[in-house]
């Protein structure tokens, strides 16, 4: 399926968020419950017998995806744990984190369990926005989690690309350049791209199913 789909690079992505919220009147907000419920669906698909899940967030939206995917995890029967080590002043991002609180889901501010009691890890540290090269801590994270070999499902894209090697990745709203050649378990969510969007940018994005949130792509 991958052959037909059309590859997004930084600025188009960007662009599209913008379209998004300024032209077809979304809030990051929704979009993002969205993107994190597809995400914790395509995760549920990946790995259904997982059950400790650790997700890495970052201080931006991509962060936030992770944090709403926590919630729908463990609304789907897994105990994850978050681990937010720079943490935002954004209102959104606060209330975020009063949800997973109250749900008890564990959030820590360095990786400090030992990697080998997590059967997978969400990576939910950068998304469309990174810029490298990588600051710390999140450039020494990236080298323990992809030292541990733990299967890492990545949000959106890989976090550091080449240094993260996700063996499962959900794009959203579209892929990016950087999955062109991804050989792992390919996920498309963000069923919420209006048709005039899909139309005008010619996005090619395949038929979602069902009620499903994501579509596997290979
Ligand atoms: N348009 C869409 O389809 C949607 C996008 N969403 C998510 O939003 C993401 C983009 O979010 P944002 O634009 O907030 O940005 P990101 O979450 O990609 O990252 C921005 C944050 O990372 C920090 N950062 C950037 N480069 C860094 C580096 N080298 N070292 C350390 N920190 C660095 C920045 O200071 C900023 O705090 C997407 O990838 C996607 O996951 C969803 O939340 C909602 C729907
Ligand atoms: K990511």
């Amino acid at each position: 399926m991958t052959s037909t789909i059309r590859f997004l690079g930084q600025n188009e992505a960007i662009k599209i968020d913008e379209d998004l919220f300024n032209r077809f009147g979304f809030k990051v907000e929704q979009l993002m419950e969205l993107a994190g419920l597809a995400t914790a669906q395509a995760v549920y698909d990946w790995k259904p017998e997982a059950k400790k899940v650790l997700l890495l967030c970052g201080p931006g939206n991509n962060g936030g995806d992770g944090f709403v995917c926590a919630r729908h995890l463990q609304m789907f029967g897994y105990s994850p744990t978050i681990v937010y080590p720079k943490e935002s002043r954004n209102e959104l991002m606060k209330g975020l984190v009063a949800q997973c609180e109250g749900m008890e889901i564990p959030i820590e501010r360095q990786l400090s369990q030992e990697l080998a009691s997590f059967d997978i890890v969400v990576d939910a540290l950068f998304g469309f926005s990174f810029k490298p090269p990588i600051r710390e801590p999140f450039g020494e994270i990236i080298r323990k989690v992809q030292a541990s070999e733990r299967p890492i499902f990545s949000i959106d894209i890989p976090s550091e690309v080449p240094h993260f090697t996700p063996k499962a990745v959900i794009s959203l709203t579209a892929p990016k350049l950087c999955m062109q050649y991804f050989k792992g378990s390919h996920y498309l969510g963000g069923r919420f791209v209006p048709r005039k969007m899909i139309d005008e940018r010619e996005l090619r994005i395949p038929v979602y199913t069902g009620s499903n949130q994501f579509v596997k792509l290979q």
